[in-house]
């Protein structure tokens, strides 16, 4: 069966996914593209041989549109994921799945009334072979219960509408996504630490920060974001267990000696360092749809990381641990 799939947003991780489907993931086609930029529209949907559409509604209600892919701003997302479920039809959101816990859990409850899973949200880090090689050790037991996890997130620059809550919801988003799948373990506090500012940044900006979370099970989490650091986009995870340690692996590349040193390239872009995790992501959504089945981070994780930022963010404005008040899991989300 070849999966149709309509698009909403036509912009860059829009336009990337849909050279994505059109040339790398199998059983897929691009049927149908909007945006609210129509020129745009009508350039990425001919690229595609695709049609162009005036808008998501018309894309989530088309015939020849099996499932829906929403790629527009966040705060349009919750609209077209809602549309999807009402049309019963598979939807694949970037994160953010909402911009708001209540629009989260309005998903949630739509999506459980229906009866089945339709919703993937675009948490692609648990696409990534060494996030998914980590996983497996951790699951294995083999370094015993995980007690610490320590992450750095870093960004060569970022441009000046990049605002401190950004360092939350636009960048450890996908560290509190990939603790919680690591550990299998639900964030309950969050705190915020503000080292001095870095002279590389814009002015009205927070740079670095490190976030603390603990989890329910009492593991601690440490995230360093620094997204000014100037040398490169610089990931790294590490989770301490009662017997050892399991670290995720640098991207390889050659090693070059010469003059007297020896080193390798960094990373500059991290559409770069995921290329392969997006590849696998679209792929699965696809056989997943294709089996009528669903699979991947759910509305609930997409609930999960709105609640969690939203705590991080009052943490990084109040300088206080702030809880951040999960409802329990539905057994739906299980
Ligand atoms: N998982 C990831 O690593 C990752 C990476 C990049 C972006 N994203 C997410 O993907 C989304 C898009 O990001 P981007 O970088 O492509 O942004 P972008 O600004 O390049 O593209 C967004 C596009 O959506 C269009 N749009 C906005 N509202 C719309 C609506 N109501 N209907 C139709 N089109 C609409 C805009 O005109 C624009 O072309 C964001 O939510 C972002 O957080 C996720
Ligand atoms: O939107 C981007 C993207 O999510 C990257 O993965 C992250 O490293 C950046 O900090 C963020 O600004």
């Amino acid at each position: 069966m070849t999966v149709n799939v309509g698009v909403i947003g036509a912009g860059m991780i829009g336009a990337d996914h849909i050279r994505r489907l059109s040339t790398v993931v199998t059983g897929a086609r691009v049927t149908a593209v909007t945006d609210i930029d129509a020129d745009r529209a009508a350039v990425v949907a001919a690229g595609a041989g695709a049609r162009a559409l005036d808008t998501g509604q018309e894309v989530i209600g088309a015939a020849d549109v099996d499932a829906v892919l929403v790629t527009s701003w966040g705060p349009a997302h919750a609209e077209s994921v809602l549309g999807a479920i009402a049309a019963g039809k598979p939807v694949f959101c970037e994160k953010p799945l909402a911009t708001t816990a209540e629009d989260c859990l309005r998903i949630i409850d739509a999506e459980t009334a229906h009866g089945r899973r339709l919703v993937q949200v675009g948490f692609m880090r648990r696409y990534d072979a060494g996030y998914r090689a980590m996983k497996e050790v951790i699951d294995s037991g083999e370094i015993g219960d995980p007690l610490m996890v320590h992450c750095v997130h870093r960004n060569p620059a970022v441009p000046e509408r990049y605002h401190s809550e950004m360092a939350t919801h636009d960048t450890a988003v996908h560290e509190i996504d990939t603790v919680r799948w690591l550990l299998d373990d639900e964030i309950v506090s969050a705190q915020v630490l503000t080292p001095r500012r870095t002279r590389h940044r814009f002015e009205h900006l927070q740079d670095p920060q490190i976030m603390l979370f603990e989890t329910a099970g009492g593991a601690r989490v440490d995230v360093e974001v620094f997204v000014n650091c100037q040398y490169g986009y610089d990931i790294q995870c590490e989770a301490v267990g009662e017997t050892g340690t399991v670290r995720l692996p640098d991207p390889s590349g050659p090693v070059v000696r010469t003059a007297g040193r020896q080193g390798s390239a960094v990373l500059q872009d991290w559409k770069d360092r995921f290329a392969a995790a997006y590849d696998v992501e679209i792929q699965e959504w696809v056989d997943a749809v294709a089996a009528d089945t669903a699979a991947g981070p759910s509305s609930w994780d997409g609930y999960a990381a709105a609640v969690i930022c939203d705590a991080n963010v009052e943490a990084l404005h109040t300088g206080r641990i702030v809880a951040t008040g999960l409802k329990d899991r539905p057994d739906f989300y299980a």
